[in-house]
């Protein structure tokens, strides 16, 4: 008697689990469709009574002698998502390497230059969005530079995007973003802990990724964070949104420069677009929202086809496919 009791009491102690295992996994994908959802009103219509320039120009500020995939990889996958110009501020000995990747973007080889801030500064009033850091090296003069250029944007409203060694400098000197309502941070693991650490004094607690990004994201006065990894974490200090797209465990290099600089694209196309069209979401959230979906759909696509072999250039391949299946259902 005793025995049944606690067999039944163990199957409806069970089944009480499953249920709420079913109803969290059933709610997280409803979540994350109303989010995708979102991601598709600030979607621009194409139209033909559109000028070149008007669905987008973006710059990405990166390049070095020893990286040029990495601002290529950001540049060119603006460019795919849908921005109509793209350009790259990189150092001089880049500029050659970057041009013969493609002919689409346009490049300027002024990083490296004592008037780089002014050069860039020129070009800032017809840019609607920078992303700063892919491929830019660590270089304590370009790094100088990119602080220049960081602080004219903010002056301008610009919207910027900050990566890879973006995020170095911002590390250095977090006062640089802090409070800056435009500036979306996307860190990889790596870059997330130095982060946390600089700005938190502290080690991130590995246990709690939803509350590390939050904290920081509040630290930095609710400038957004997306933490990339096997689940992607974005915050903007008041609310957490958790991306868990279908990819695959294909993690060649690049990957997070498609990212940034697709968010580059979207990050402007959400604020032109206004809280009205994202339900009261933030605008900088929907966008990194629907960044991180592309991104990992371009991967899950690409992986479809080349499996292990699968590397950067085959998911920008992919990101007119991915894009439509998405958000153009
Ligand atoms: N083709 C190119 O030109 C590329 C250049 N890149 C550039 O390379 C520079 C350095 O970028 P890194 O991303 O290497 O930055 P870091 O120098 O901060 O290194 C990150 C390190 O962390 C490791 N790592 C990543 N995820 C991890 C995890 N979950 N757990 C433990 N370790 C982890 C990586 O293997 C890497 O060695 C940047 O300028 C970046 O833009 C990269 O974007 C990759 C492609
Ligand atoms: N373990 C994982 N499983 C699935 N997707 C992942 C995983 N780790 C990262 N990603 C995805 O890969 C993309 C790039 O993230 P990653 O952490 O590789 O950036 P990164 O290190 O900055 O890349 P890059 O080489 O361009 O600098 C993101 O879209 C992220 O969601
Ligand atoms: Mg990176």
């Amino acid at each position: 008697m005793a025995l049944s009791l606690r067999c039944g009491a163990i199957r409806a102690c069970r089944r009480v689990l499953e249920r709420a295992f079913s109803l969290r996994k059933v709610h997280s994908v409803k979540d994350m469709e109303n989010t995708l959802q979102l991601v598709r009103n600030i979607i621009p219509p194409l139209s033909s009574t559109k000028h070149k320039g008007q669905d987008g120009r973006i710059g990405v500020v990166g390049g070095c002698q020893e990286y040029t995939g990495a601002p290529y990889f950001a540049a060119i996958s603006a460019l795919k998502v849908g921005a109509d110009l793209s350009h790259v501020f990189c150092a001089s000995a880049a500029a050659p390497v970057i041009k013969a990747y493609s002919p689409e973007l346009i490049v300027h080889p002024v990083l490296d230059s004592p008037s780089a801030v002014q050069e860039v500064e020129k070009w800032l009033p017809r840019l609607h969005a920078l992303v700063v850091g892919p491929g830019l090296g660590r270089d304590d003069a370009l790094l100088r530079n990119v602080q220049g250029i960081l602080e004219a944007s903010k002056a301008r409203d610009i919207p910027v995007v900050i990566d890879a060694d973006g995020l170095w400098l911002v590390a250095q000197q977090p006062a640089l973003i802090q409070g800056y309502q435009k500036a979306v941070l996307t860190p990889n693991h790596m870059e997330f802990s130095r982060l946390y650490d600089a700005v938190l004094r502290g080690p991130v607690d590995s246990d709690d990724h939803h509350g590390s990004v939050l904290r920081l994201s509040r630290a930095l006065g609710n400038v957004t964070v997306v933490q990339k990894g096997e689940r992607d974490i974005l915050s903007n200090g008041q609310q957490v949104l958790v991306c868990s797209q279908e990819g695959s465990s294909r993690r060649c290099g690049g990957q997070g420069d498609l990212l940034s600089g697709s968010l580059g694209v979207l990050v402007h196309w959400a604020l032109l677009a206004g809280p009205e069209k994202t339900n009261g979401s933030s605008p900088l959230l929907v966008a990194a929202f629907g960044a991180c979906s592309l991104t990992r759909q371009c991967n899950h696509q690409a992986f479809q086809k080349h499996g292990r072999s699968t590397t950067t250039s085959d998911m920008i391949a992919e990101v007119g496919a991915a894009f439509s299946k998405l958000f153009e259902t």
